[in-house]
């Protein structure tokens, strides 16, 4: 007992001490370049970068954690997340003073490194069961909900990076056969845009075809401004990452479109404009699914919030097509992880244009990183804002002015 007191105690003083550095955020180029070994690249360095950096990423987020309303924390799905990001800061810090790490080490780093992803695998369920575990046991008033919807931002982007420095090393370093020769790690230096849109519309097609019988057909065209010749549509990227922005924005597309022409056999086609620019590649889909209503619009990157019918729990044979309502909010955030972004725009009774920025230049796309610190400490502590616009009222005309709160 005494034991286990002391060990939670050593975590929490490595934990404050670690949360007091910022983390360091890399460009692809970066990643890239450290790859492909032309600055560095060694696994040796890898060890050394990561043995500070993945302890600095972890702790700066379990500072956040920690700060989130107590009957939240107290959640059990909430608590076991806690502890596999307990236990995972532990197993690192025993890392924490190899200064010449011999194979065996490096060896045991990289098992170590995959051991923790395949803990967190079910991390973003995980956390959302334990949101609709306080929704169902004390509701969610508004401030407490805009709370929680900025910490799961910065939480599930804390989560995004951490994947990608385990993956970079156990991909470049570890046992794991790298599944496409040209990647480093799972960065594509040559990432065909137009295959990971044609991928990920065959997939989302497959789904919606399953669920209605028909699907939107499609239509592609690729624009290269900077190179007209060529017209080749390429960038360095991670394609697992276009790929999952890709497949949801589908989803949603086709799931519109469909439940617009209830009856038609045949329903408008999915147009995606596919441009590279000097300095932003583009991805427009756009879809006549009927559009969305701008008071929505809002809402639409809020963690748990769908117009579809909540997924069956206990129906695992089959995907389902929508449902949970983080399909839109985790694809943004993979936008902005490199510095792009993911925006719609939409026109309520024709359809809605979904576009995907990523960066061109490589070393232009840095990481985006929560960083824990005294602004975002005040988040969890402040008070609900006072609305300083007017809102409407009933009007009746015994109406008198109300004094403020
Ligand atoms: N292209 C679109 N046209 C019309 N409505 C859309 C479109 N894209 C998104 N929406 C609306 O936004 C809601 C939220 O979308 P989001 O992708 O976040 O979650 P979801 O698709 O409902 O569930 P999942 O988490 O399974 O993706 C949808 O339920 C839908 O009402």
């Amino acid at each position: 007992m005494r034991i286990t007191c002391r060990l939670l105690q050593r975590t929490a003083q490595l934990v404050d001490h670690y949360s007091q550095y910022t983390p360091l955020a890399l460009s692809i180029q970066q990643f890239v370049d450290f790859g492909v070994g032309t600055k560095s690249g060694s696994q040796d360095a890898s060890f050394h970068f990561l043995q500070k950096e993945l302890p600095v990423r972890l702790a700066n987020i379990m500072k956040e954690i920690s700060l989130l309303p107590d009957n939240l924390l107290h959640m059990p799905s909430v608590s076991l997340v806690m502890n596999w990001y307990e236990q995972s800061f532990r197993e690192l810090i025993q890392f924490e003073t190899a200064s010449s790490p011999s194979e065996k080490t490096l060896n045991d780093f990289a098992d170590m490194l995959c051991h923790i992803r395949n803990r967190h695998s079910n991390v973003v369920e995980t956390m959302a069961q334990g949101i609709l575990e306080l929704k169902e046991a004390y509701g969610i008033e508004s401030s407490t909900e805009n709370r929680i919807q900025y910490f799961l931002d910065r939480f599930y982007m804390s989560r995004i990076s951490i994947r990608m420095l385990i993956n970079q090393h156990t991909l470049i370093f570890g046992s794991q056969l790298a599944t496409h020769p040209r990647h480093i790690g799972c960065i594509d230096p040559n990432c065909n845009v137009k295959h990971v849109v044609e991928d990920a519309y065959e997939n989302a097609k497959f789904l919606c075809e399953q669920y209605y019988l028909v699907a939107p057909d499609l239509h592609i065209e690729c624009k290269n401004a900077t190179d007209k010749v060529n017209g080749d549509v390429s960038i360095v990227y991670v394609p697992s990452h276009l790929y999952h922005m890709l497949f949801e924005l589908f989803k949603n597309a086709m799931r519109a479109t469909v439940e617009y022409f209830p009856k038609a056999t045949e329903v408008p086609r999915l147009k995606v404009m596919i441009c590279k620019g000097v300095e932003d590649l583009t991805i427009k889909l756009s879809d006549q699914g009927g559009g969305i209503p701008r008071s929505k619009l809002d809402l639409l990157f809020q963690y748990m919030y769908s117009t579809a019918p909540e997924p069956s729990r206990s129906d695992s044979i089959s995907a389902p097509l929508a449902g949970y309502g983080y399909g839109l909010p985790l694809s943004r955030l993979y936008a902005r992880y490199f510095q792009g972004d993911l925006v719609l725009s939409t026109v309520e009774g024709h359809g809605t244009d979904a576009h995907i920025y990523l960066k061109v230049l490589s070393d232009e796309a840095n990481e985006l990183l929560p960083v824990y610190n005294r602004t975002a400490s005040k988040v969890y502590h402040s008070d609900t804002p006072i609305n300083d616009w007017s809102s409407p009222q009933p009007w009746s005309p015994t109406n008198t002015p109300q004094r403020k709160p």
